[in-house]
């Protein structure tokens, strides 16, 4: 392919993910991997040439563009050596028109998120949520040595034991270590969350929004064997993907069961009250994760994020009736909205008094609470970020019940 014809290829593949991102259909990878199969004659270059041309569409316009020639425009008006290929050519496209390129500059955050944002996240964190991620490990209690030896440029977590970091696009699934079920593909935002469950010393644990099983996976493994672990979803797809990854992992102790939405009370009525841990990492705006999911931004609105906290906070609510007295509560997002992490908890916590924060002393993240960052005593949670902690965005926190 020519580089203009890559420029028009791109540009189509953006008008799916466009209509995608609108409609509430695929993301944008399940959309470029089905156009690219759908394209044969694409060598390996043009089709990586392509996958970064669009994702670098995706990474510099934060507000979701009209169509993929204006995304494209947009691109070529901020890099304009690419201004050339819109040449006209057999299979290029058309050339550009003046008043496509006197665009405002794109801002990488869309303009009604910009409110919503806490204090803490500027210019050094937007780049980094905007960045590529590394391919971070979950690793088997007891293997380190073996991935070590399988990996030898993998940096370890010095405050999480079983996390493991390998350069973005690192293949791992063709070694053996992955096919011994010894590594598991996790943020370290994730196994964060999942320290702070402190599973070893649980018996009885839910998992209520378990989706495709990373947590209750990680969880289980740092569960004793005859802890009963609960995995919940509404999503029957994600949670049929929790039992061959857990045979992989060589987990046998993981109960699964499929909630009807609105009905998960009555459907969960038998551990009422007898959870001693009850994890929710609830569904959110995905804001925390733009590293992985850029085109996440075009995806959300302001509806939608409503929504998203009503759930939310129904979700705490059912969690807070299955926690034993004396049991714990943890909640998490992967956003870095304080209307899904600090806000949410604190209207929680005027419905809820019996739950109290209880925070360990925790060598990742900042403290926040409804004053921004705050003192570890007077937090409602802990905000991790990509610049500051090197993971994902997440508001996690733990709660007990008196
Ligand atoms: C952030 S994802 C969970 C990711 C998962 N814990 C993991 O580690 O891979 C949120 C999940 O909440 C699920 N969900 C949405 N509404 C729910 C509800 N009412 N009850 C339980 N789960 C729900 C979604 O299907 C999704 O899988």
């Amino acid at each position: 392919m020519t580089p203009s014809a890559r420029v028009q290829a791109a540009i189509e593949l953006l008008d799916a993910v466009i209509v995608a991102a609108r409609d509430g259909g695929a993301s944008a990878d399940v959309v470029t991997a089905r156009f690219l199969k759908e394209r044969r004659y694409m060598g390996s270059k043009d089709r990586r040439a392509v996958r970064d041309l669009v994702y670098d569409a995706i990474r510099l316009i934060g507000e979701r563009p009209d169509n993929g020639r204006a995304a494209m425009a947009m691109l070529a008006a901020h890099n304009p050596e690419m201004q050339v290929l819109f040449d006209g050519s057999k299979y290029g496209p058309e050339p550009l028109e003046p008043a496509e390129l006197a665009i405002d500059k794109p801002g990488p955050i869309p303009q009604w998120l910009m409110p919503l944002l806490p204090d803490y996240i500027d210019v050094d964190e937007i780049a980094a949520l905007l960045s590529r991620a590394p391919l971070d490990l979950g690793i088997k209690p007891g293997a380190q040595a073996d991935v070590q030896q399988a990996f030898p440029d993998i940096t370890v977590s010095e405050h999480l034991p079983q996390a493991g970091r390998l350069p973005a696009g690192t293949q791992v699934k063709n070694s053996a270590v992955w096919r011994e079920g010894l590594i598991d593909i996790q943020d370290w935002g994730s196994q964060a969350i999942c320290a702070l469950c402190d599973a070893a010393q649980h018996k009885a644990i839910i998992d209520l929004c378990a989706g495709a099983g990373g947590k209750t996976l990680a969880l289980a493994q740092q569960a004793d064997d005859d802890a009963v672990i609960l995995a919940t979803d509404t999503s029957r797809a994600r949670l049929a993907e929790l039992a061959p990854r857990a045979e992989r992992l060589g987990i046998p102790n993981i109960a699964t069961r499929l909630l009807n939405p609105a009905q998960e009370s009555a459907m969960l009525s038998d551990w009422k009250r007898r959870a001693d841990c009850v994890l929710v990492d609830a569904p959110c705006s995905g804001t925390g994760v733009w590293r992985r999911n850029p085109e996440a931004r075009w995806r959300l609105d302001a509806k939608r994020l409503d929504r998203l906290c009503e759930t939310q906070s129904r979700l705490l609510d059912i969690a807070a009736d299955m926690v034993r007295p004396g049991g714990i509560l943890v909640y998490a997002v992967c956003s870095i909205l304080p209307r899904e992490g600090v806000m949410q908890l604190a209207a929680f916590l005027d419905r809820k008094p019996e739950l109290s924060v209880q925070l360990p002393d925790y060598p990742l993240g900042r403290c926040v609470g409804s004053k921004g960052v705050q003192h570890r005593e007077s937090a409602l949670g802990i905000a991790l970020t990509p610049a500051h902690d090197e993971t994902d965005g997440f508001f996690l926190t733990r709660l007990v019940k008196s």
